[in-house]
């Protein structure tokens, strides 16, 4: 049976099913009526995959209007170190972070709505992230913001590797 585990209005934290056998084991990672039935965009529009070495902190991002982006993240190998922040300004929780560790053994999904700041840190040696997206990606809509922000202040561990982008990105500006 699905597991979903909801947070902040429309974050949540889906477990599938994974069916095992002599072989090995088989699970959906993303299909449209699950999709639908949890309310979520049931047109998830490109795939991107990513592989990160120990210590790599990829974010935070988001993309503007009108390609604001949901994702639904997934780790095929290693662990993450999932950070999310709302910058929603109607929300509840607006401004508030959120983090999750995901791993390739415990298959945990991360849906992140529209309206959310994203960053991971690689915990594993080999870390390969798969993430699902309601919105292709378009460079001049991409935006990098600061991950050590003051307004949210996340514990993130001391030894990391940015990008350029990433260690250049400006403060986020409410
Ligand atoms: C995200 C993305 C990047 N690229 C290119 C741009 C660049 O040359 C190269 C690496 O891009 P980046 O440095 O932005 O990759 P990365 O830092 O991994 O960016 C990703 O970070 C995580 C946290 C997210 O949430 C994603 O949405 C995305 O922003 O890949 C694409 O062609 N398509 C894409 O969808």
């Amino acid at each position: 049976m699905m597991q979903v585990r909801r947070f902040a209005n429309g974050l949540m934290v889906i477990t599938p099913p994974l069916y095992r056998d002599e072989r090995g084991c088989f699970m959906e990672l993303s299909k449209a009526s699950t999709l639908r039935a949890l309310g979520l965009p049931d047109a998830l529009v490109q795939s991107n995959l990513s592989w990160s070495k120990y210590g790599v902190l990829r974010g935070l991002h988001d993309q503007l209007e009108p390609y604001a982006q949901g994702k639904l993240v997934s780790v095929l190998q290693g662990a993450i170190w999932d950070v999310v922040v709302d910058i929603r300004p109607q929300s509840a929780t607006y401004l508030s972070w959120f983090s999750f560790y995901l791993t390739a053994k415990s298959m945990r999904q991360l849906w992140i709505p529209k309206g959310f700041l994203h960053g991971f840190y690689a915990l594993g040696q080999d870390n390969l992230v798969l993430y699902h997206t309601s919105a292709e990606y378009h460079a001049s809509h991409e935006r990098s913001v600061a991950h050590d922000s003051p307004i949210w202040s996340v514990p993130w561990p001391r030894y990391k590797i940015l990008s350029a982008k990433d260690a250049q990105a400006p403060h986020f500006q409410p």
